[in-house]
């Protein structure tokens, strides 16, 4: 590892004030942290009295690893590398008594919250339709991401519809109580409320946490604030490293006035600039610099680098979206051949996820591996759901919309009617679906058909989830599946046997995937743990963890945050993409620039943007503008001719020329 500047030394070895880290891109803010852990632990420092704290599950992986690096296995059992939602799970699972929670806890995603808040508008006789429910969802999330609770929530209305908002806040914290369920937000936002109310157990996480480091600082939004803020308490050992540059998710909530209230919260806080980029050429980084100088600073920062570029930024502009891929494609592999590359040197980059398909496409035709981060989420395939379901029901069975989904797939002629019955049942004496299917009172009001039905299938969820604490899981889950006949399920519903393969080889994957992950813990793990882990996830994670294969790199910019590349691709430089049309209409322009720079400053050696003249937008062709940021760069580092000029069937020739080329040294 080279050698620390004495910034990065002084950030390092400052461990007796609170320490912020504020510097751009690429300046060796993550370093900081991983050295920083390595110095605690040869200071003494008992490696589970630190917590580093990241965003993504991607960044805490590559944290553990070079912190790995530096200190020998032994010294780092113990230490907690993970992100605020991960945190914040463990707290609550350890916790779960004095929250009133019982042991086994579902995790609610996105889609499931959805579901939730339909099932309770429903209930309630407010059959509100998606476009309805998506806002209500988001007040939510936003209420919760500020740290207010739903009583509060309900004296802040402003109006109606706020207020309509807020008491649907509130039935939706007491259904989830029911189903011993809590969603994405309540992770972070429940240890805040446990620690609030109870000082005993703050002081037991605090003794237990004597220096935090945090990465990403900017982003944090006001509960992530107060958690941490909490965890730390008044001694206040600890390092964060933030770029205001580089906020990003104001629509989650982040707020990087955090960095200010910092200074406020903690007098004695030191603040540190590191102003050397280590990552990209002076091209790009001017360019960087250039782009973000056009919105306000927090900071004034110098960002320099003294890694000289022989090559101009290219830009490349296409007829349309297809030549776009297709001539991005062509372009990595030709830079592939000439650099002697590998696959994963390359990142192709983009404002939303749909912008991957054609570049998968363009990248399958010429034989370009590729891996694409987030997007259409493996667990949002109906069969994942399902298996999902009925694995999170033998783990929890008061989780309502585990029991919703799987109680009538496959089909066990349980009909709507009897659910409903059973749903109004359970909700007017204020217990879970699955308790209600044991009480006297539903069996008055059903037939004892239907009644059989339904109290055999819970009888037969008890008595797997009871062996499931002496036998092999796995191998209940194997019978659990052919005990329902799931695969034939799945053969008799599918368009074709393709795709039944397709979904049965998914479940299969889901399996092992659980499997592995129970063999790979150092710990024993349960079932819950690792189900509860898994929904923290997404899907390229979840490849990484499998396999670290040389593929092509895509993901949103987003997603991109903190990682770095040889050779960047961002592509759809457009108004309306980037920035995105919603932001242009909402005036927040600065965010995207933000994004653009994030995006720019992943670029180590080589960076190309790419615009289409022209794009399908709901279905009709129309003409598009290039972006404004790229108006925005330094117009003698881009070279807009480097690519157009060549046509795009040409370009895709000489891409199969390449390949035919590397095929044949290989051989
Ligand atoms: N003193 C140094 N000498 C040489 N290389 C360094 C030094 N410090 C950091 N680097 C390298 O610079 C690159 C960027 O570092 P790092 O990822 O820590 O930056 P960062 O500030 O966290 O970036 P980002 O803002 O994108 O998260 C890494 O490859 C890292 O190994
Ligand atoms: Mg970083």
């Amino acid at each position: 590892m080279p050698k620390l500047n004495p910034e990065q030394h002084k950030a390092v070895i400052t461990t007796d004030t609170p320490l912020l880290v504020i510097a751009g891109a690429g300046s060796g803010k993550t370093r900081v942290i991983t050295e920083k852990i390595s110095h605690l632990i040869s200071n003494g420092v008992e490696a589970k009295h630190i917590t580093a704290v990241t965003f993504t599950n991607k960044a805490a992986r590559e944290m553990r690893s070079r912190v790995d690096k530096l200190c020998s296995s032994k010294k780092t059992k113990g230490i907690r590398i993970s992100t605020f939602h991960s945190l914040g799970l463990d707290i609550i699972r350890k916790e779960y008594q004095t929250l009133g929670f019982k042991k086994n806890i579902s995790i609610l995603d996105e889609q499931d919250k959805f579901k939730v808040l339909q099932d309770i508008l429903d209930n309630s006789q407010h059959q509100l339709d998606k476009a309805q429910i998506s806002p209500l969802s988001w007040q939510i999330s936003d209420w919760k991401n500020q740290a207010v609770l739903p009583a509060q929530a309900m004296s802040l209305a402003e109006d109606a519809q706020q207020q309509f908002a807020a008491a649907l806040y509130e039935q939706y914290q007491q259904y989830n109580r029911v189903c011993n369920a809590v969603d994405f937000d309540d992770l972070i936002l429940t240890p805040l409320v446990l620690f609030n109310e109870h000082p005993s157990v703050l002081e037991k996480w605090q003794n237990s946490t004597r220096y935090l480091l945090l990465d990403e600082y900017q982003d944090t939004n006001t509960t992530q604030y107060e958690f941490f803020k909490h965890l730390v308490g008044a001694i206040g050992q600890f390092t964060v490293v933030g770029d205001d540059d580089q906020s990003i998710y104001a629509w989650r909530g982040a707020n990087p006035e955090n960095l200010f209230t910092l200074k406020k919260d903690f007098p004695r806080l030191e603040i540190i600039k590191l102003e050397q980029n280590y990552r990209s050429n002076q091209r790009i980084l001017k360019a960087a610099n250039q782009l973000i100088s056009n919105n306000p600073h927090l900071y004034e920062k110098n960002l320099w680098s003294n890694i000289k570029s022989d090559e101009k930024i290219n830009v490349i502009r296409c007829k349309d979206e297809f030549s776009e891929s297709q001539q991005i494609a062509a372009e990595i592999s030709r830079i592939k051949f000439k650099h002697r590359a590998s696959n994963a040197d390359f990142a192709i980059l983009y404002r939303s996820n749909h912008q991957a398909r054609l570049l998968e496409k363009s990248l399958r035709e010429l034989s370009l591996p590729y891996a694409i981060s987030g997007g259409t989420s493996f667990f949002s395939h109906a069969e994942i759901k399902d298996t999902l379901c009925y694995i999170k029901l033998l783990i929890n069975p008061d989780d309502n919309s585990a029991f919703l989904r799987v109680i009538n797939t496959p089909r066990r002629e349980i009909g709507t009617s009897t659910v409903e019955k059973l749903a109004l049942y359970a909700n007017s004496r204020h217990i879970s679906l699955f308790d209600a299917c044991f009480e006297i009172g539903l069996e008055q009001q059903l037939n004892e058909r239907t009644y059989y039905k339904l109290r055999s299938f819970c009888d037969w969820i008890v008595s797997l989830s009871d062996r499931t604490q002496q036998e092999d899981p796995i191998a209940i889950l194997h019978e659990m599946l052919q005990h329902i006949e799931y695969y034939d399920w799945i053969k008799t519903h599918a368009n074709s046997d393709k795709q039944a393969e397709r979904k049965i080889n998914n479940v299969l994957e889901l399996i092992k995937w659980i499997e592995n992950s129970a063999k790979k813990s150092q710990e024993e793990r349960s079932l819950g743990d690792i189900v509860s882990r898994m929904m923290l996830l997404d899907s390229l994670e979840r490849n990484e963890e499998e396999e670290k294969t040389d593929q092509i790199k895509l993901m949103t910019l987003h997603a991109a945050k903190g990682l770095e590349f040889p050779y960047v691709y961002l592509i759809g430089m457009e108004e309306g993409i980037l920035p995105h049309q919603n932001s242009i209409d909402t005036d927040q322009i600065e965010e995207e620039r933000r994004l653009a720079y994030v995006g720019i400053t992943r670029a180590q050696q080589q960076l190309t943007f790419s615009y289409c003249a022209q794009r399908k937008k709901y279905g009709d062709v129309s003409s598009t503008e290039p972006s404004r940021f790229l108006t925005e760069l330094p117009v003698e580092d881009l070279d807009w001719a480097a690519v157009q000029k060549k046509n795009p069937e040409e370009q895709k020739k000489k891409g199969q020329e390449s390949l035919a080329l590397m095929k044949s040294l290989l051989n």
